[in-house]
């Protein structure tokens, strides 16, 4: 049985980590952590998540539930995201992170925690994503620099980082595989008189609206044909279900930074 601790616990993908670890036989809801002063602090998380009580309070420190956990999943906020890596890495405690949009040094900081335990950090937690990187890898190879490479991402409105760190992920992966560097070739949005396209650029398109759960395609766009590969999420329990078994994964391995690829083995 693997006890899992949930930060965030009281947001979106924090319910639906709630409903999954309590829908799981291999493993049980031993701490559900908010923001100091959050709402939910002192309530029964199961009561958040619609399971029926689960003997779990919300409470608002992390340190004080980490001595009765084997793992932390975190879908929260990059700044909140390092200060709890730092945490784990002081209690000994393994950590998946689902959280998005960290910045250089907040990445630094969880590179730090991954020295002393193991740190799985993934963009995107479900399967169906995690195969189409490497798919990508594989079309962007085999397409080279003729085809012109957009990357189109959708989710609802109340997401607060652009592009998805999902689709930053998939530009990466097409980058590396045509010798490119994402940091000098991406466009982000376009305005205006813009010129003919560049050939190396690499352009991100992100939708805003409703309700989306996740949405993404990268175009390859050569003369007379167009290659897309897409993945369409309709539920976070997907996203959930994929962070529940890479907490279990995580607390078998030595320190050092993962990703759901080498959860598959797919590197
Ligand atoms: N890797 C993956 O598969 C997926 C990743 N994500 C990512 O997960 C993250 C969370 O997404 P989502 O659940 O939709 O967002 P929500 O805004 O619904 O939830 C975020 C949670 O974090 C809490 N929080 C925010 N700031 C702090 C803080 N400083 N200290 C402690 N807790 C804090 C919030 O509390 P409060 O409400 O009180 O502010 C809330 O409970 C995003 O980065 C998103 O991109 C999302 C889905 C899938
Ligand atoms: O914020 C979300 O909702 C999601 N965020 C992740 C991302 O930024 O890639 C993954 C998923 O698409 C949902």
């Amino acid at each position: 049985m693997t006890r899992i601790v949930i930060t965030g616990a009281t947001g979106r993908m924090g319910r639906t980590l709630l409903q999954a670890v309590d829908g799981d036989g291999q493993a049980e809801l031993a701490g559900a952590v908010d923001r100091p002063g959050g709402e939910a602090v002192g309530r029964d998380a199961g009561e958040l998540a619609g399971t029926g009580p689960l003997g779990v309070a919300v409470g608002d420190d992390l340190a004080g539930v980490l001595p009765g956990g084997d793992a932390v999943i975190d879908f929260t906020l990059p700044e909140a995201t390092a200060v709890y890596a730092e945490q784990c890495a002081g209690a000994g405690v393994p950590l998946v992170v689902g959280t998005t949009g960290f910045d250089e040094a907040q990445q630094g900081r969880l590179n730090a925690a991954a020295e002393r335990v193991p740190v799985l950090v993934a963009p995107n937690m479900s399967i169906g994503v995690n195969l189409t990187f490497k798919v990508l890898d594989m079309v962007a190879r085999a397409l080279g620099d003729d085809y012109d490479v957009e990357v189109i991402e959708a989710h609802h409105r109340n997401k607060v980082d652009a592009p998805s760190g999902t689709a930053l992920r998939m530009g990466e992966v097409v980058a590396d595989a045509l010798g490119r560097d994402l940091a000098e070739d991406a466009i982000y949005g376009r305005q205006g008189r813009t010129g003919v396209r560049d050939q190396k650029t690499i352009g991100f398109e992100t939708i805003r609206a409703g309700d989306i759960v996740g949405e993404h395609t990268v175009l390859f766009a050569g003369a007379g044909e167009r290659v897309e590969i897409g993945h369409k999420a309709s539920s976070r329990m997907t996203f959930a279900s994929g962070a529940v078994r890479a907490a279990k994964w995580v607390t078998g391995q030595p320190p050092g930074r993962y990703d759901m690829q080498d959860l598959l083995g797919l590197r």
